[in-house]
């Protein structure tokens, strides 16, 4: 069904770490196939802020909606459901190092109830291919470069067609020239339709890819102009 309906709708939301209270009343939404940078310094709540979002840190007060799910209400056993319309990549790749790549993402597809060997397979090579690994199905994570692992991570979060993903520093532990590939990977990803959310430090990576910038500072959220 179309629906014009952002991807992430959040309302008056209070983000707190244990009894301390990270970023204060946060209003802000996302359109569907928008791309988004999520700035600010050390500590200043950008994984918190996601972590809320992808319902892994409680959301006490305040509302959020994500990809349709209420997320202030949402009970564990339905997060699952959540993560099937939402796709997430951090900056450690966490691979199951004893896994090669193919494996990794078919584990995923059961994790997620898919259970056609065949589909499951074609679904593995349509997001190898979309990350340019498709000569990489057999090998171990091990083998791979840093990019290449984060390329399969990105595959992974993929395999479900997220409405939207998360990512937390994914360029963090990378070199700059294969930051700037794998930047250029998320938008391609973004232009095919998928909306983005990336936290990052890497202003020359702003520059080079203008979007949309929310900044995390003092407490607060803010829309901040293009650079
Ligand atoms: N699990 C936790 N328990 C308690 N406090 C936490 C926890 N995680 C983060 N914090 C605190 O919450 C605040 C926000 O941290 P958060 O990780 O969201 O910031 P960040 O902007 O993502 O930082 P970085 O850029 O370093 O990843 C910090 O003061 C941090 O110390």
């Amino acid at each position: 069904m179309f629906t014009s309906e952002p991807v992430v709708v959040i309302q008056s939301a209070f983000i707190y770490q244990n009894e301390r209270i990270v970023l204060n009343d946060v209003n802000f939404s996302i359109n569907k196939g928008e791309f988004v940078f999520l700035i600010g310094r050390t500590g200043s709540g950008k994984s918190s802020l996601l972590k809320t979002l992808y319902a892994d840190l409680w959301l006490q007060q305040g509302k959020a909606k994500v990809a349709g799910f209420t997320i202030e209400t949402m009970k564990a056993a339905e997060r699952p459901f959540l993560r099937r319309k939402i796709g997430v990549v951090f900056q450690d790749f966490q691979l199951f190092m004893d896994r090669n790549v193919q494996e990794n993402l078919m584990w995923v597809l059961e994790a997620t109830g898919w259970t056609d060997s065949a589909r499951m397979k074609a679904r593995v090579a349509e997001v190898l291919m979309q990350v340019g690994m498709s000569t990489s199905r057999d090998k171990m994570p091990h083998q791979l470069s840093g990019g290449e692992q984060q390329r399969v991570v990105i595959a992974r979060a993929l395999l479900n067609e997220p409405q939207i993903l998360f990512a937390d520093e994914p360029t963090g532990n990378l070199d700059p020239e294969v930051s700037g590939q794998i930047i250029e990977l998320f938008h391609e990803i973004n232009k095919a339709g998928t909306a983005i959310l990336m936290a990052t430090h890497d202003f020359d990576m702003i520059r080079k890819f203008p979007a949309r910038i929310l900044k995390c500072e003092n407490g607060y959220v803010k829309e901040q102009p293009q650079v």
